[in-house]
């Protein structure tokens, strides 16, 4: 396994415990402390098939949505599982939390002992190909804890993931491939918004899971 922790280019000023050498890279201006982990190949082979055979079950939607007036099929399938109480918000529509599968709930016990990563519901995404797409966002609905990192499985094809600094524009782009893991550290949405775009090249279908942590009963 190996891992890679990733310094965003520009981010300044977030990490209070830097190590010496960091602090003083941060001085320059160069670098900072990691906002982002790439774990590539985190899943093995046999893991990510039990979780695509689960996949096969989950009840994917894909509502339509209103823009400018227009009303559309958001570009891709989603399905949101989560503790009861913890409902979300996606595409401006509210989301009841479906109960727990059981690959899906190994997978974030796994992240807790894993990372510590703590989180009370997943958004799973599917793109049934590379015309499939999420556009510029940042997870930062206000039913998401503060102080709570976003971590980001993907299964299946391989597709670009791009983060832009929202002030610079700055782009840097993750080629994430099947059984990869993305965390993204809190509070890098603040500065960073991130995209999925359109491959129309790639054939093969992606899978995302983005395990989050909600406020419970946040919408009742
Ligand atoms: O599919 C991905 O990797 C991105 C998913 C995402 O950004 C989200 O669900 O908020
Ligand atoms: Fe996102």
């Amino acid at each position: 396994m190996k891992q890679q922790s990733l310094a965003l280019n520009g981010l300044l000023g977030s990490e209070t415990k830097a190590e010496p050498e960091t602090e003083s890279l941060l001085l320059k201006g160069r670098r900072s402390a990691p906002q982002v982990t790439w774990v590539k190949g985190y899943l093995a082979p046999a893991q990510q098939m039990a979780l695509l055979r689960e996949v096969q079950g989950y009840p994917f939607e894909s509502p339509e949505i209103q823009v400018y007036g227009k009303r559309h099929r958001i570009p891709r399938s989603q399905v949101w599982f989560a503790d009861a109480g913890c409902d979300t918000r996606y595409s401006g529509l509210l989301v009841k939390a479906l109960y727990w599968p059981k690959y899906a709930d190994r997978l974030r016990q796994k992240l807790k002992r894993d990372f510590n990563l703590q989180s009370n519901g997943v958004l799973v995404n599917r793109y049934a190909d590379g015309k499939e797409s999420m556009g510029w966002h940042c997870d930062d609905e206000p039913e998401f804890l503060a102080g709570s990192d976003i971590a980001s499985i993907t299964l299946g094809a391989t597709r670009d993931f791009i983060f832009r600094d929202k002030v610079t524009h700055e782009k840097q782009t993750f080629a994430l491939q099947s059984g990869d893991l993305l965390i993204m550290h809190w509070p890098m949405q603040d500065r960073w918004e991130h995209a999925l775009p359109k491959r129309m090249k790639v054939e093969e279908t992606r899978i995302n899971y983005t395990f989050r942590q909600v406020t419970p009963h946040y919408f009742d």
